[in-house]
C-alpha cells in the first residue's frame, strides 16, 4: 500500500542533475529510464487497469473543440483524465511532475505554469499516427511527457514510441515500464506504433500561460 508521504524537497535538485534541459535543448526530446521508483508505477498500473475494466477510459478525440472527433484509425487509444485527489499513486505522480516543472523552469526559462495529464490505454493493434501535440490555435502545451507503465515490455511486442527528430534519423523508444520520455510539443513529430499486448501509460503536457 502506497503511503502518503511527501516527497523530500530535495527532488528538486535530483531532478536537475538529470540534465533534461540540457537534452531538450539540443535534442529536442530527453528520455529517462527508472524515473518513478517500481512500487509506484505498479499503483499507477493498477489505477490505470482498473479504470479500463470499469468503462471509466472513453477514446480520444484528435483536435480540439468543436473540431475533436473520435477517429480510431488515426488515434485509437482509450484515456481518462487526471484529477487531483483522485487517488493517492496519483498525488504522488502529479507532485513529481510539480518538482519536474520547476526543475525545468529553472533551467530552460520556458515559463511552464501547468500541467494537464490522462492515463491513456492502448488495446492490441492501437495505434497514433504521426502527430503534433501542439493545436493549431492553441500554443500553449509546450513540453509533452511520458511516462510508461509496463511492466517486462519485449521489444517484439512492438508499441514503441517513434519520434522523428527534425533532420535525423528517428527514434524508436519501447513504452518499459517507469521510463520517461519528454519532448517539446511544437517541433517533434512523433508517432505510437501499434503493439500485440495491452500498453498503458500516462501522457501529459506542460502548458505556458498565453
Ligand atoms: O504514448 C506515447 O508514447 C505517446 C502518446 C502521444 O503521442 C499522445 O498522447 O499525444
Ligand atoms: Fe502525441
Amino acid at each position: 500500500m502506497l503511503a502518503a508521504t511527501p516527497l523530500a524537497p530535495e527532488y528538486v535538485s535530483e531532478i536537475l542533475r538529470l540534465n533534461i534541459g540540457d537534452d531538450l535543448t539540443e535534442h529536442g526530446w530527453s528520455q529517462q529510464n527508472c524515473f518513478l521508483t517500481e512500487e509506484l508505477t505498479i499503483a499507477l498500473a493498477a489505477e490505470c487497469h482498473l479504470l479500463n475494466d470499469d468503462g471509466a477510459m472513453k477514446l480520444a478525440g484528435v483536435g480540439r473543440g468543436d473540431d475533436q472527433a473520435v477517429r480510431p484509425t488515426i488515434r485509437g487509444d482509450q484515456i481518462a483524465w487526471l484529477k487531483a485527489g483522485q487517488s493517492i499513486a496519483c498525488d504522488r505522480y502529479l507532485q513529481i511532475m510539480e518538482n519536474l516543472r520547476v526543475a525545468l523552469n529553472r533551467t530552460l526559462f520556458l515559463g511552464l505554469d501547468e500541467y494537464e495529464s490522462h492515463f491513456a490505454f492502448y488495446s492490441p493493434g492501437a495505434s497514433y499516427l504521426k502527430h503534433l501535440d501542439r493545436f493549431r490555435d492553441d500554443d500553449s502545451r509546450t513540453v509533452s511527457v511520458v511516462i510508461y507503465l509496463n511492466p517486462d515490455w519485449l521489444p517484439e511486442q512492438g508499441g514503441a514510441l517513434r519520434l522523428h527528430p527534425e533532420g535525423k534519423c528517428s527514434e524508436d523508444i519501447t513504452p518499459t515500464g517507469s521510463r520517461l520520455v519528454l519532448f517539446m510539443s511544437a517541433d517533434m513529430l512523433h508517432e505510437v506504433l501499434p503493439a500485440t499486448r495491452d500498453r498503458m501509460s500516462l501522457a501529459g503536457w506542460f502548458r505556458r500561460r498565453v
